[in-house]
């Protein structure tokens, strides 16, 4: 039975081709002979391997076939109307890359001759400007570099060395599918020409002799498989063709992603990346290569909140509905679930045991922690209090603080316990009297909690962290998403929910994205990376100008990773589109006028309403922004813990933004902060404030970071 090998569509065939494609492909796969099907060679095509396949009366497939190791294998290269088939098939080619390796497609005459050299600037009139020299001559590149040393085509190179700025580079990269594009991206950057070579694996091909055994040997490099898919069952085929360029995540995967994805490690490893850098993308297919690999082992896929959990547990889905979803822990399959839902499962599964577990942690004995300690408390505490403890430390953000970051990881029960435990990294310094005072308003804590019945978030996996602790392992592989908002007692639970040893914990972060919490080093609770980490830089998301806005709002600000590293910024898009658009409004009405006239536009330009964001910093905001919206005659709803309808414009948090994507984004109120968050900010002491200036920005870039196409920030002096 042949073989089909998929590439991206290059043209955009509507639902009702789509699925004469996929018969006819199926078709295909079971038997090329079929007589219906029409396999044909084209006399006098370019390449003696391509063929023409009848889809329908209209239609018509070109592919390459191939016959290596014994087997047939057709490389399918799209679907076109009768006539235009006709004419690709005669001028299609393909070669395996004599310097690079990697498989090519080409076109013998190109519909329009590339230029035979790099343009030669008319001279520039006395009066005109001097025009900057095109980008990659600016950043040393020569056209050696491109063609001889990495495989660009000539008059690819030649575009790419006439090309007046990145956004021209990547325009051009935009042209061309699979590794090509990816080059030209990177080509745009700083990187070195080795680096760019060793990201992508080229070397020059092995030959054997037989050209269809090196084409299909250079279909397998890890590059290639950015561009071409070996299709593996009907199932597989279906979605391929189904979700189209919107699926591509599921099928081709950048070299690097395909490395961690499939990559055995000795202990935890930390990939780290940019917004839109493909890390979920990586964990999703991650899991799945590990569920296939090992059908036994208990996979748990986790991360900070219950809505993005069901984003994961879509996704997976989505890449392969096969691979088992476990709905319970230590059972084989994948369990998909919120760092803090796991902490409820592994409490509910401890039985009465769990008294022992709090006990542990917190010292006291309490069989039944059923409730949740509502937000606030701390707040209460304090006001209830006499305490003489200065403003910087008598305040929520300060003691919760303490309590996650010091208290709760070290298992401090007590006055005396507290006396004595190191604070590192915790700016105010406490003298025994205030370490006294801090005590005292942690003990008032815990107690009304006591009576409560209830546990917050940070001591819930604390407790589930000492019973796992005690009563052992439930997981055999740990992948973890957004890691830098997790917080030290999840860290802990995480550790002793899996034991050390091969691809233990996989953890994807990205500093500047963290949005809740404190920067924390994983070091400090038993996760040892040593060396073990990597980062993604290729957004696949948000096109460049986009990301440029977005890295600006993190300009001067000092981020540093889960293993104290100063955090890179510097990472790239494989995408280009229109500047994003900044506007300073002066009054509240003029701001939500100007949102609604932008989402007019939107819609009037094709744009369905769900693919249109407008993120507010709060929920306050965003019932003011649905209402106004509606009232100008906008459809709009907001989108709170429930999951993001069709037919409206979403209005949601910045925060409940977080890991997910839209066409168009309005960001609205950047930068305005009430009077009472200015007090409460001015309250902290300078580390806190630090951190908490950090956090705020990184909301925004996390907010700005959601845009595909277009970007409207809206702000207020
Ligand atoms: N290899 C790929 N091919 C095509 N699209 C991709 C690829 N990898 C990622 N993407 C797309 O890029 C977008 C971002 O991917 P993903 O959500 O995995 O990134 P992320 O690093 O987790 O982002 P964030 O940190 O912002 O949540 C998604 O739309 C995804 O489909």
């Amino acid at each position: 039975m042949p073989t089909i090998i998929m590439t991206k569509w290059p043209v955009k065939i509507d639902g009702s081709v789509k699925a004469k494609a996929m018969t006819f492909l199926q078709k295909l796969s079971a038997d090329d002979t079929n007589p219906g099907l029409h396999v044909e060679p084209i006399a006098g095509a370019a390449d003696s391997r391509v063929r023409t396949g009848r889809v329908d009366q209209f239609w018509r497939a070109v592919m390459f076939r191939l016959d290596g190791a014994g087997e047939c294998h057709y490389v399918i290269h799209g679907v076109w109307p009768h006539d235009d088939a006709i004419a690709v098939a005669a001028r299609v080619r393909l070669k395996v890359n004599p310097i690079n390796g990697l498989p090519q497609i080409e076109e013998a005459e190109p519909v329009a001759p590339p230029p035979s050299g790099p343009p030669t600037p008319s001279r520039p009139a006395e009066s005109d400007p001097v025009p900057a020299e095109p980008l990659l001559v600016q950043l040393g590149r020569t056209r050696e570099d491109l063609v001889d040393r990495l495989g660009v085509p000539a008059d690819v190179a030649d575009r790419a060395l006439a090309a007046s700025d990145v956004d021209a580079v990547l325009e051009l990269a935009q042209r061309h599918e699979g590794w090509l594009g990816l080059l030209l991206v990177d080509l745009a950057t700083q990187d070195s020409i080795d680096i760019i070579a060793g990201r992508l694996h080229l070397e020059a091909p092995e030959q054997t002799g037989d050209d269809d055994v090196d084409l299909l040997r250079s279909l397998q490099r890890p590059a290639a498989q950015a561009q071409f898919a070996f299709i593996d069952g009907q199932e597989e085929l279906r979605r391929v063709i189904e979700n189209g360029d919107f699926g591509s995540w599921r099928v081709f995967l950048h070299p690097e992603q395909r490395h961690y994805a499939v990559r055995r490690y000795r202990g935890p490893f930390r990939l780290s990346g940019g917004a839109g850098t493909g890390k979920t993308v990586v964990l999703l297919h991650r899991a799945r290569a590990l569920a296939r690999e090992r059908p036994d082992a208990r996979i748990v896929l986790t991360t900070f909140t219950t809505n993005l959990a069901d984003a994961l547990r879509d996704g997976l889905g989505q890449l392969d509905p096969t691979v088992p979803q476990a709905t319970a822990l230590n059972v084989p399959g994948v369990h998909v679930t919120g760092v803090d839902a796991l902490a409820a499962t592994v409490i509910r599964s401890a039985g009465a045991s769990v008294a022992d577990a709090v006990q542990t942690v917190l010292g006291e004995a309490r069989s039944t922690p059923t409730g949740r300690t509502p937000t606030g408390r701390w707040r209460d505490v304090i006001e209830a209090s006499a305490t003489s403890l200065p403003p910087e430390i008598a305040n929520e953000t300060f003691l919760s603080a303490e309590y996650a970051l010091i208290v709760l990881p070290n298992k401090v029960k007590n006055e005396h316990e507290y006396r004595r435990v190191r604070r590192p990294g915790r700016g105010v310094a406490l003298d025994r009297a205030k370490r006294d005072s801090v005590w005292a308003l942690i003990a008032a804590y815990r107690a009304q909690c006591r009576i409560d019945g209830t546990l917050d978030f940070v001591e819930a996996a604390a407790v589930a962290a000492a019973h796992l602790t005690a009563s052992g392992d439930q997981a055999d592989h740990v992948l973890v998403d957004e890691g830098q908002d997790l917080s030290p007692t999840h860290w802990q639970m995480l550790r002793a929910l899996v034991a050390e040893g091969e691809d233990d914990l996989f953890i994807a972060e990205d500093s500047h994205q963290r949005i809740y919490g404190s920067r924390i080093v994983l070091g400090r609770y038993g996760i040892k990376i040593v060396g073990r980490s990597q980062r993604l830089s290729l957004n696949y998301r948000t096109t460049a100008q986009n990301l440029r806005y977005a890295m600006t709002v993190l300009d001067g600000g000092d981020y540093v990773d889960l293993e104290e590293q100063t955090e890179f910024t510097g990472y790239r898009s494989a995408r280009s589109g229109p500047t994003p658009v900044v506007e300073t409004v002066q009054s509240l009405v003029s701001e939500l006028d100007t949102i609604a006239d932008r989402i007019r536009s939107w819609r009037e330009a094709g744009a369905t309403p769900e693919t249109i964001a407008v993120l507010v910093p709060d929920k306050f905001q965003r019932e003011r922004v649905v209402n106004a919206l509606n009232e100008r005659g906008v459809p709009a709803r907001a989108v709170d813990r429930d999951r993001p309808g069709e037919g409206r414009v979403l209005v949601m948090t910045m925060h409940r933004a977080k890991g997910m994507e839209f066409a168009n984004v309005v960001l609205a109120d950047v930068g305005f902060r009430t009077a009472a968050e200015r007090s409460r900010l001015n309250d902290l002491d300078a580390v806190e404030r630090h951190d908490a200036e950090l956090r705020a920005r990184s909301l925004v870039y996390v907010a700005a970071t959601r845009a595909r196409d277009e970007l409207l920030v809206v702000q207020r002096p």
